[in-house]
């Protein structure tokens, strides 16, 4: 599968797009739209949504995108504006595309979740992509709600082993049962690194990674599991599945998505752990929820049956369940 014509694609498809995304944040300055639950969307992410949907008809016809953006902002008055923009930067790597088309091709990405199907966070981070910090394109197969195929692209990510920003970028690639790689954004030719997770035992030694916005998680009850494990090493901020690409290539132990004490009972996007998940445990490491349940993709949009996530690299995790256990989270 990591040579199928499946998983080429998708990595090629998420280098366009964070190419295109990371143009969109050099050549303009990018405000961002409010959706409706109050969270941001920008130029950046629509490109990118278009962007990948219109290729994936002409190489896959007839298979289905369930994606984070719609179109239907775009359509309206307010957004005319935006839509050209969009347009714009579309027509970059599609010179002749429309402003009607580049709304259909958004709206492509509003398929059920069910059966087969592709899954896209155009821009997972937008908060992140918005202060010139972590963001990443996140795309991935799902059938059957086995995650069979993943890609990201992180364009501030130098070196997945490490959280630090810059250089060309960094792209990942996983297929079930096949393992994980990464290789320079900038190069499609250059040499791809098979990537494997930490294989630290001690939990005192553990790097925790975790959100940047505290509206995505709990920081406080963050602070309490580390030293409930004995960690003095604070933890790492990161926004998007950037800092999953960072955990399976081993430059962290612990990635953290606790219940947000604003949001209890917010329910994880598809798209922003579908491909992330995948990378992880074909590097070595494991991914459930808080409860220790493996992350459920058949039932839609959400992960509906899990609560929250915890990634780690794989000898871990007992250990951490049971710290979570112990504070309550
Ligand atoms: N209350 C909440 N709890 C957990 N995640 C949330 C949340 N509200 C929004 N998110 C998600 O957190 C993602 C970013 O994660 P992180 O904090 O790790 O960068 C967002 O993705 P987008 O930026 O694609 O919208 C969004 O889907
Ligand atoms: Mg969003
Ligand atoms: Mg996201
Ligand atoms: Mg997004």
């Amino acid at each position: 599968m990591i040579d199928s014509p499946e998983a080429k694609f998708a990595v090629a498809a998420v280098r366009e797009a964070a190419q295109l995304v990371r143009r969109v944040q050099a050549e303009m300055v990018t405000d961002a739209l409010e959706k409706g639950d109050k969270s941001p969307v920008t130029v950046g992410d629509f490109t990118a949504q278009a962007v990948i949907a219109r290729r994936l008809q002409d190489n896959f016809p007839g298979v289905k995108l369930v994606g984070e953006e719609s179109a239907a902002d775009l359509r309206e008055e307010a957004g005319t504006e935006t839509l050209e923009q969009v347009t714009h930067f579309v027509r970059m790597v599609l010179p002749h595309a429309t402003a009607e088309e580049v709304c259909d091709w958004i709206d492509f990405g509003t398929a059920d979740a069910e059966g087969e199907y592709w899954t896209l966070d155009p821009i997972d981070g937008t908060k992140g992509f918005l202060r010139g910090d972590q963001y990443a394109v996140a795309f991935a197969l799902i059938k059957d709600g086995q995650v069979q195929v993943a890609a990201l692209g992180c364009p501030e990510l130098a070196d997945a082993t490490s959280p630090a920003k810059g250089g060309d970028g960094s792209v990942l690639l996983a297929a079930k049962g096949q393992g994980a790689r990464c290789q320079s954004m900038a190069d499609p030719s250059a040499e791809w690194k098979p990537l494997s997770t930490s294989d630290l035992s001690d939990p005192a030694g553990a790097r925790v990674l975790r959100s940047v916005e505290k509206g995505h998680t709990n920081m406080g009850q963050i602070d309490y599991f580390a030293e409930a494990l004995g960690i003095t090493a604070d933890p790492v901020g990161m926004d998007s599945q950037a800092k999953y690409a960072v955990l399976a290539a081993g430059g962290g132990e612990m990635l953290l998505r606790l219940m947000s004490p604003k949001m209890p009972d917010y329910q994880e996007r598809i798209w922003d752990q579908a491909a992330g998940s995948l990378v992880i445990t074909e590097a070595g490491g494991r991914v459930t929820d808080l409860d220790g349940r493996p992350l459920d993709f058949s039932h839609g949009r959400t992960l509906a049956q899990n609560r929250g996530v915890l990634a780690t690299n794989g000898p871990l995790h007992d250990a951490a369940l049971e710290a979570l256990k112990s504070v309550g989270a």
